[in-house]
């Protein structure tokens, strides 16, 4: 068996977007995405899946001519390449990703970005080459399915007018009763049995009597509200006071560690968080801070699927829980979160998806959701094949775009709407 790398294609993408709300502005009608190819002397191929922004495709370039002649199985090498692979100054500039949503934004949080990428496309060749799964090379799986929550969302029915799209059919959820029937939906189509809303859309008190209306139309479902960091401490503490008897946790109230401590400390709500910790380097002040309580990792920023196991290991020895944060991902990456998280012995929360609001994917067959889980694939590799034609369509849209939409900014999306928008200022409320 030769387990040689010969060849890597990068396959930028866009893929449709719902005009799904958060704290920063409103989804694009497309988002970008990185499709990754490794093959083998042998003719094996793999695939793997990261962020698309121009920075990580600018970073994921150099780094597979790198790879050319290396193991698919040297899995720790890629950490290596990695380091070789220089990261433009001004792309860290402002220190924070997506005006925040993925937390700091340093370079090498860039690199693991894009190693996760490569990691999980060598994963699935040599899962093939060796006829294993990936949960497999991963030290096997304890669990033969891997729950998720469903991801609601504040939306629109369409994105502004005049601006192209794809038809979604899940109409507005502007209000409380808009966000229970957008969770009917997700548990009739999915069988969802938790749910987390995405907040720091409207006013605290909004939010409040939608979280309110989910646990009176799903009692004793477990709950979460995530405003990104829009709430100042007063307003987090004084939520959590409102929802505490209903929320499994409150995800990321206010920004930052020092100010998480600090509504930790004033609520026996526990606190999670995909923005506060999102780095190896972030864990230490936020665990003996007591900031934290579950970190969301996201496979993708944290560097791949065995650094998401030992970021498991480090929750595990603090006494802190763990799941899994999500963002815009196709079918690959979904495969890859349930390969990881059917090894991570104490999940004991759903992990998040968006895939439900993706509605184009590069697979030739879509994952599924049964009972609000994924099953964990036994077939060698990720367990899923690629359908060339939709790759071909969505890296055509790619090229076809003016730049505009190759770079996520959900602000520059509420300002076609609404041409005074600016990023809000934190804490918003
Ligand atoms: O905090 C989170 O869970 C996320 O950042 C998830 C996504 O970024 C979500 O907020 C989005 O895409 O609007
Ligand atoms: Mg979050």
């Amino acid at each position: 068996m030769n387990l040689t790398i010969t060849d890597v294609t990068l396959t930028p993408i866009l893929v449709a977007d719902p005009p799904l709300l958060n704290t920063q502005g409103v989804h694009q009608p497309y988002t970008p995405r990185l499709i990754v190819e490794v093959e083998t002397a042998d003719g094996v191929t793999g695939v793997g899946e990261t962020y698309g922004d121009a920075k990580y495709l600018e970073l994921a370039r150099p780094f597979a001519e790198r790879l050319k002649g290396r193991q698919v199985s040297d899995l720790n090498g890629l950490f290596t390449v990695a380091d070789q692979v220089a990261v433009d100054a001004s792309r860290v500039e402002n220190a924070v990703d997506v005006g925040g949503l993925r937390g700091v934004q340093t370079a090498d949080k860039l690199r693991l970005s894009v190693v996760s990428g490569f990691e999980v496309a060598c994963l699935d060749a040599l899962g093939k080459a060796l006829g294993l799964p990936v949960h497999t090379l991963l030290g096997g799986k304890v669990r033969d399915a891997v729950e998720y929550s469903a991801y609601l969302f504040y939306k629109w029915a369409h994105h502004p007018q005049g601006v192209p799209a794809e038809k979604d059919d899940w109409g507005a959820a502007v209000d409380p009763a808009g966000v229970v029937e957008q969770a009917r939906r997700f548990t009739e189509r999915y069988g969802f049995t938790s749910f987390k809303l995405k907040g720091g859309v409207f006013p605290p008190a909004e939010e409040i009597a939608a979280v309110r209306a989910l646990a009176e139309a799903f009692p004793g479902h477990p709950l979460r509200l995530d405003p990104n960091g829009a709430w100042s401490v007063e307003t987090s503490v004084e939520v959590a006071r409102e929802l505490g008897d209903v929320l499994e946790y409150l995800e990321d109230p206010a920004l930052g560690t020092p100010a998480m401590a600090e509504v930790a400390a004033r609520t026996g709500v526990p606190l999670a968080t995909n923005m506060c910790v999102t780095t190896f380097a972030e864990i230490r002040e936020a665990f003996t801070k007591g900031a934290v309580q579950v970190v969301l990792s996201d496979h993708h920023y944290w560097g791949g699927l065995r650094n998401t196991q030992q970021l498991a290991a480090v929750c595990r020895t603090f006494g802190v829980g763990v799941s899994m944060h999500s963002n815009t991902h196709l079918g690959i990456s979904l495969a890859a979160m349930t390969h990881v998280a059917a090894t991570v012995p104490d999940l004991h929360h759903a992990c998040d998806s968006h895939y439900p609001w993706q509605s184009e994917d590069v697979l030739t067959e879509r994952l599924t959701f049964e009972g609000g889980k994924v099953a964990v694939s036994d077939a060698p590799g990720l367990g899923v094949e690629l359908d060339r034609e939709r790759l071909a369509v969505l890296h055509r849209r790619w090229l076809d775009d003016d730049g505009t939409l190759r770079d996520r900014d959900d602000a520059a999306a509420m300002r076609i709407a609404d041409p005074a928008w600016v990023t809000p200022s934190m804490p918003r409320w």
